[in-house]
Parts: C-alpha cells; sequence; structure tokens
C-alpha cells in the first residue's frame, strides 16, 4: 500500500497529531544536518500547525517553501507566503522562500520558483499537503489545461505556472505550483484532510488510479516513502 492512514476525532486532535510529527521531524533534521527544508501547503487547514512549529522553539534554521502560490502581490490576503509568515512571526529563524515575485507577476515569478528549486535540489525533509474538494492538491487543478505536465513523473520540471479552470471563487487566481515529481522528492509526506465530503473525493482516488481527481496521481504515484492521509471530520 503506497499510503498509511491516520483518522481523529475532530480537526483539533489532527492538528496536535500532525503538529507533533512536524516538530519531531524538524528536531532530527536539525540535530542531523542543522537546519530542515519543509516544502508546506497553502489554504487555512493546516496554519495552525505552522503556529504551532512557531511557538516550538526548535533552536535551528528552517526553511519552509509553499507548495503553491496564488500570484498576487505578497501583501493579498490570498497569498500563501503572507499567511506562513504570519504564522511563523514568532521564530525569526524560520523563513519562507517565495515562489512568486512580490507583484505576482506569472512568467517572473515562474523563473524565480524554478531558479530557486534548481539551486536547492536537495529532498525535502517532510512534504505537507492540503486537498481541495475537486481533488486538486498543491495548485494541480483537475481541468486545468497543463495539468498533466503538473503530473507527469518524467516532467524534468520542478515547478509550473497554471490556472485552474473553472476558477475557484474563494481564490481565483493563476498559480505557480511544485510538480508531483519535485513534491516526491521527500523523506516524509503527510496529506491532511478534513470533512466528509473531501473524504469521498479521497476514497474514490484511492480506488482508481486513473480517477479524474488529481490526488489520486499523488497516492499511486510510487512514491519512495508512503503517503500519511491524515483525516478528521
Ligand atoms: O487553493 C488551495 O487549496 C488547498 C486546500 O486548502 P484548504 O483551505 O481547504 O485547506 C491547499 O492545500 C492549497 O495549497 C491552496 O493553494
Amino acid at each position: 500500500m503506497a499510503w498509511i492512514e491516520h483518522e481523529y476525532p475532530d480537526p483539533q486532535a489532527l492538528v496536535a497529531g500532525v503538529s507533533a510529527v512536524f516538530e519531531a521531524t524538524c528536531r532530527s533534521a536539525i540535530a542531523a544536518h542543522g537546519s530542515a527544508l519543509l516544502c508546506l501547503a497553502g489554504g487555512r487547514t493546516p496554519l495552525p500547525i505552522y503556529a504551532h512549529l512557531a511557538h516550538a522553539r526548535l533552536r535551528g534554521t528552517l526553511t519552509a517553501i509553499p507548495g503553491d502560490e496564488r500570484c498576487v502581490p505578497h501583501t493579498h490576503a490570498a497569498c500563501n507566503l503572507r499567511n506562513l509568515r504570519e504564522a511563523f512571526a514568532t521564530d525569526a529563524s524560520l523563513q519562507v522562500q517565495p515562489l512568486t515575485t512580490t507583484d505576482g507577476d506569472v512568467d517572473a515569478s515562474l523563473g524565480l520558483a524554478r531558479t530557486w528549486l534548481a539551486a536547492h535540489p536537495q529532498d525535502f525533509d517532510a512534504v505537507l499537503l492540503g486537498m481541495g474538494g475537486d481533488g486538486h492538491f498543491a495548485s494541480l487543478f483537475p481541468g486545468a489545461a497543463n495539468v498533466t505536465d503538473g503530473l507527469a513523473l518524467d516532467s524534468g520540471m520542478d515547478a509550473i505556472a497554471t490556472t485552474p479552470n473553472p476558477l475557484p471563487p474563494e481564490a481565483p487566481f493563476a498559480r505557480i505550483s511544485l510538480t508531483l515529481p519535485r513534491l516526491l522528492r521527500a523523506a516524509a509526506i503527510h496529506l491532511v484532510v478534513t470533512g466528509a465530503d473531501k473524504r469521498r473525493v479521497l476514497r474514490e482516488a484511492q480506488q482508481q488510479s486513473h480517477s479524474p481527481y488529481p490526488i489520486a496521481a499523488l497516492l499511486h504515484g510510487n512514491a519512495a516513502t508512503p503517503i500519511h492521509i491524515h483525516w478528521s471530520p
């Protein structure tokens, strides 16, 4: 099986469980090589996990990169970088690397993301992913024109620019997303999902490797490490 399931009674228990795993991962990476490199989901669900890390007194450098970013200015409320930096604000040793330029220009942002990723080819110590109700993860959306480029394991690309189709009303923006092969280069991969509707999508994707939900490509992507699925109502 390519995944391991962890079920929690409520979102607070999920946050506590995943926070403990990420804290332990960061501590052992810092003990082993002085720093930790994380790839972190955007969206609302994981923000309390990041707040936990910010208060954990990790005593080492932690560099995080969003797994995807909305192409908006860094001051915009929908900017994943802004939300990550706010969550990490209490510990100056937690740094968040932007995937986009300050103004959110799509082409310049793609260049910036690819340049940074090429200069940091090492595996992530851990990747945290969320999932939308449409089965997207990072910004690999069903129906996007180039979603197959983002999911192809042999593309040789670390990041793509993409536009969800249809645009999600809560965040109607072009995106920069890490690709599936870059996300899979990790010592540990965690997927956090809440709610019964998202669980139905997840179950369908677990059962069908050729499901139209992009998350199926992650689950059946022959990751070198199992995908930890964390779910709560
Ligand atoms: O658009 C996005 O949505 C997903 C899910 O977000 P959530 O608020 O339902 O947790 C997120 O994982 C992704 O990074 C984000 O850009």
